[in-house]
């Protein structure tokens, strides 16, 4: 049995200020939410301001990306140690904006992946093609290098400890969501990948859709039977529409 997952990605969004008026209307609309986790993944120097708030809640707390280092001359980086003295419990690795404007690769990946773990943070490892990809019919063996390479630094038993969000490039922040159907359809074949490189424990593997996730199309992904959960952008910025994602059963 998987634990749904909803996970809220707010990317450069969001003050300390702005945090605390959000989650002062999302705490209460989601606290008697059970059988799920939530996690909210703010900017780095809301992290305090939320992870302070979120005390005592069922709603945790996850970062953006990291550094795969403890500490060091790293300008501007931002460390495992540091997320888990913030009490982080998630991290997300290798987001397609990352890869896309920050240079991420499958490398840094596996590097991050490997750190997140070794730290006691559970990676949600992120992967999709682009519209380019997807319309040549690339779709499958690119996810497929993504997974191989990107989980290239982990054991077996690993693999029950991270989290993969399955993220189509031309879905994020473009109101195009992918069809179920097409999101299942992924994330199965994500999960027979899983299976051939640790079988004992793809099962237990959650695997997430984002892209344009909204309360209107969440329950009807989450129907889908290899799609645990969302990672969602936009829709997680509002108490209104992120509460109603959480609870997908009611939309
Ligand atoms: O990138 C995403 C979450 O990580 C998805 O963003 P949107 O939900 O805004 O499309």
């Amino acid at each position: 049995m998987r634990i749904p997952i909803l996970a809220g990605n707010w990317k450069m969004y969001m003050t300390p200020r702005e945090s605390q008026d959000m989650l002062a209307q999302f705490l209460p609309l989601v606290e008697a939410v059970a059988s799920r986790e939530i996690v909210l993944c703010p900017p780095y120097t809301a992290l305090s301001a939320v992870g302070e708030l979120l005390q005592g809640s069922p709603v945790k707390l996850g970062a953006q990306n990291m550094y795969p280092a403890q500490e060091g001359a790293y300008t501007g980086e931002i460390s495992p140690k540091m997320l888990q003295a913030l009490q982080c419990n998630y991290v997300i690795i290798g987001h397609s904006e990352r890869r896309q404007y920050f240079g991420e690769s499958d490398t840094s990946v596996a590097e991050k992946t490997k750190a997140a773990l070794e730290n006691g943070l559970t990676p949600i490892v992120c992967v999709g093609e682009t519209l380019e990809q997807r319309e040549e019919g690339l779709t499958e063996p690119v996810i497929e290098i993504q997974i191989r390479r990107g989980l290239a630094s982990i054991t077996a038993t690993q693999y029950e400890a991270i989290v993969i969000a399955y993220e189509p490039v031309w879905a994020i922040g473009t109101g195009r969501t992918a069809s179920p159907e097409d999101a299942q359809h992924v994330c199965a074949f994500i999960r027979t990948i899983l299976a051939s490189l640790a079988p004992a424990e793809a099962q237990k593997v959650r695997i997430l859709y984002g892209g344009s996730v909204k309360p209107e199309n969440i329950k009807e992904l989450m129907n889908q039977p290899d799609i645990d959960g969302a990672l969602v952008g936009g829709a997680s910025l509002q108490a209104e529409s992120f509460s109603r994602i959480v609870r997908f059963e009611e939309q």
